[in-house]
């Protein structure tokens, strides 16, 4: 497999040559554009000179290489040679050798040291050095820390080289290459020769087939106990995707024999590797159900700690008649007067350790818990203003959601600060939290809002960072899509019917005749039919088909401009980026109806999309080291040149609400256009006019829930555009992705036997609030 020194690798094209001149170079992404000056090649050119480019790892000008690669035909810049590998040619003549020595490659070496190492170990120095770097040290007057930084730039170089044109020869690219290079260093083709399949864990975006390829040609047998686990693995973690926490034996069984085409008869090789796995700890199987440790360990850790919290007594208790005095005093203040849901929400939350309040839009969720935030802070006399205390831990209020934009919500409606679970507890990249069992939150009463978008990972980072004696309210619409992540805690917490719990059903905010809110109702209850749809004041539905769907929403947008409004106060969401009318359709028209090219305003161009400055973007991952998070909505402020900035790279400078965030090319991939976005990023937010096109080519896409999520997020007005029978059959559409998730079962066997749901109510309604005042 491997090739020597100085040889060409028959099968592939390549041109031996030497670096004239860098033309561009991207550091940040190892990217570079290079003219070479031709001295031998096995393609089919006659020129003198060409132009290369490829992701090189330091690529010096006066040094020859053999590049293997593929000539490229350029509309502007003519041909091109794409590299594909390369590795530099180490001369074999003492001057030569000299003069590679003590080129910049190698930093502190100047000619005369080159000439003393080359004089002392021959013509074959590198080679000497690259085997055992104590040569280095009986070469006379060699500082032993040039000698020490000789050989480590040499290994290093050599080394990526080494495993780049190794990894070539299975069609990875160099970009690949310099991951794994990243990662293993010198020990990337020992790891590949013994095990690829740890590349497909360890490396993001190394593909099974790829890593089962190279197995195959270095000979690793279709039943040997590596490829069986990894496919074990890689099954487990490829369900995540699906929300799913484990796999049933038989179908993760079924899965990896699909996967690695193994005869059903030979199953028996693959269930008893899974049990070696489940020794080894590599993975759990637990009641027949086969989990990959993390999810295991995050069920098992959120109902202990969900337990540990709840068993807990509250230290005090409030009778019901001062419940009744505070809360009617609340709605004296407040001008209103809480509904029997409404009273029993507040009085009951005050009442537990931990309580679920759930209701579809304008119930009044946010009236509870601002009527519980008052209440509380009735009763125990602590003032709601975190100005009155000394250290923000005295401080008893904790407000929180899993997203940047329904925190600030949560924070805007009930005027006291909430942050993201993720900055409440500290995120710290790969390390974790800073808040967790050792180091708890500190505060009284913690309430959780928009809990339908916390997945079993974060519930589990959650509950174990919040003490005994604080008091938790979770609040959530069961009727939501579930988390992106893996698990369904708010319903599977639903389903167990341990723990308190409050529905608000009553909707307030209809009585202010909003078509939206009884929409969602609707959908909600399963009355919606075609009556349902007629236009209303906050409401239309304009009929259209897919072809004519990107003039429709365009028109819209147009009208809506025309009349003053804010595109900023517009948005269009949808289930799916392919097709006619998907996103990515929708977003590429959009940019051009709102921001169009101009000479003056500056673009770039990443993976065949334009970014241009003003352009409205959509954060697509968590980056907490920014302090920006998946579904945060921007703006791009700035684009600079490689020449404009001390780092000498392309930058994009993206504005969200409170921060600037600076981006490099290669975290381009962490936001995209959001004139249009995903029901499922959508989540949690909420917008003044909402767009939703539906239409049947969204088919499989269109579910109850999704249509039911898109609905709730317009606050003022609601425009969906597209087929009627689409709508319908959507909403009649139950999502049967039946997600894996053993919580339910967890808490059983944990709370049994303890009574949790005991009801602290008024007893019918003869007395009132009023009754007391
Ligand atoms: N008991 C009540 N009496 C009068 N108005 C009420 C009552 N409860 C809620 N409302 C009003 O109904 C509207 C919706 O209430 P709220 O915002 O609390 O609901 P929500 O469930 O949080 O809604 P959403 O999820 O849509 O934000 C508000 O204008 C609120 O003032």
């Amino acid at each position: 497999m491997e090739m020597s020194q100085q040889q060409s690798n028959e099968e592939q094209g390549y041109i031996k040559g030497e670096i004239v001149n860098t033309i561009f170079n991207n550091e940040a992404e190892h990217f570079s554009i290079v003219k070479i000056k031709v001295q031998e090649t096995n393609e089919d050119f006659k020129e003198k000179e060409i132009v290369a480019k490829g992701y090189f790892s330091n690529l010096h000008e006066q040094t020859t290489y053999y590049f293997y690669g593929e000539f490229e035909r350029h509309v502007r810049f003519g041909t091109q040679y794409k590299v594909s590998s390369y590795k530099t040619i180490i001369p074999d003549t003492k001057d030569g050798l000299v003069a590679y020595l003590s080129s910049d490659l190698f930093y502190g070496i100047g000619e005369k040291t080159a000439e003393r190492i080359v004089g002392y170990l021959g013509e074959t120095a590198i080679s000497k050095i690259l085997n055992d770097s104590n040569v280095l040290k009986d070469v006379p007057g060699l500082k032993k820390e040039t000698a020490e930084r000789l050989a480590a730039s040499l290994k290093e170089n050599q080394g990526f080289e080494h495993v780049a044109v190794y990894l070539s020869n299975y069609g990875v690219g160099l970009k690949m290459a310099q991951n794994v290079y990243q990662k293993y260093k010198e020990e990337a083709i020992e790891i590949l020769e013994k095990d690829p399949y740890q590349y497909v864990f360890d490396i993001e975006g190394f593909g099974f087939r790829t890593a089962d390829e190279i197995a195959r040609q270095n000979g690793l047998s279709l039943t040997h106990p590596n490829r069986i686990g990894a496919g074990c693995i890689y099954v487990l973690q490829r369900s995540i995707q699906e929300g799913h926490v484990f796999l049933p034996m038989d179908l993760c069984v079924d899965q990896v024999m699909g996967l690695l085409a193994v005869h059903p008869a030979e199953q028996s090789i693959i269930t008893d590797r899974l049990e070696e796995l489940n020794t080894e700890k590599k993975l759990i199987i637990y009641e027949g159900n086969v989990y990959l440790p993390t999810l295991y360990y995050a069920e098992d850790g959120f109902a202990s700690n969900l337990k540990r919290i709840i068993t807990k007594p509250l230290e005090e208790e409030t009778s019901l008649a001062e419940m009744l005095k505070i809360t009617g005093q609340i709605e004296e203040a407040e001008v209103l007067s809480y509904g029997k849901e409404q009273f029993s929400a507040i009085n009951q939350s005050l009442h537990s350790k931990i309580m679920i309040l759930t209701g579809g839009p304008g119930t009044g969720k946010t009236t509870v818990i601002k009527g519980i935030l008052k209440a509380y802070a009735a009763i125990h006399q602590v003032s709601l203003d975190p100005k009155d205390y000394e250290s923000k831990s005295d401080y008893p209020f904790i407000l929180t959601a899993p997203t940047g934009r329904a925190a600030k919500r949560l924070n805007e409606s009930t005027g006291l600060p909430a942050l993201t679970i993720h900055r409440l507890l500290g995120w710290n990249g790969s390390n974790g939290f800073d808040k967790d069992e050792q180091e708890q939150l500190s505060g009284k009463i913690l309430i959780v809002d928009e809990f339908s978008m916390v997945d079993i990972w974060l519930a589990n980072s959650l509950f174990k960072a919040i003490p005994d004696d604080m008091q938790v309210l979770l609040v959530g619409d069961e009727d939501q899509l579930p988390s992106v992540g893996p698990g369904q805690v708010l319903s599977d917490l639903l389903k167990s019917n341990l723990l308190p719990l409050v529905s608000l059903s009553e909707v307030y905010r209809q009585k202010e005749g909003s078509k939206i809110i009884q929409l969602a109702h609707e959908i909600k209850n399963d009355t919606c039919s075609a009556g349902s749809l007629a236009n209303d004041k906050d409401f239309s539905f304009i009929a259209c088909f897919e072809h004519h769907m990107i003039h429709v929403i365009t028109s819209i947008y147009k009208k809506a401009l025309d009349k003053g409004l804010d595109a900023r106060d517009i948005q269009v969401l949808a289930p799916m980026y392919r097709s006619q009318a998907g996103i990515t359709m929708i977003n590429k028209e959009l940019q051009q109806l709102i921001n169009p090219k101009t000479k003056r305003r500056r673009e770039i161009k990443f993976n065949d999309v334009t970014y241009r400055v003003g352009d409205k973007v959509i954060q697509l991952v968590n980056q907490p080291e920014d302090g920006v998070y998946n579904g945060d909505i921007g703006e791009i402020a700035a684009i600079f040149k490689e020449d404009e900035n001390k780092e000498n790279v392309e930058q994009l400078v993206i504005t969200f609400e409170d921060r600037e965030v600076v981006y490099v090319r290669k975290d381009y991939v962490n936001f995209t256009h959001a004139y249009c976005i995903s029901i499922h990023k959508s989540q949690g937010s909420e917008f003044p006019i909402v767009i939703l096109p539906v239409v049947s080519t969204y088919n499989r896409m269109l579910r109850k829930n999704l249509l039911y999520t898109a609905i709730t997020r317009s606050k003022e007005s609601l425009i969906i555009c597209g087929e009627e029978q689409a709508f319908l059959r959507g909403i009649q559409t139950k999502d049967t992705n039946k997600r894996f998730t053993s919580l339910k079962e967890q808490l059983t066997e944990r709370l049994q036997g303890i009574s949790l749901t005991e009801m602290k109510e008024p007893e019918e309604q003869e007395i009132s609030p009023y009754d007391f005042m």
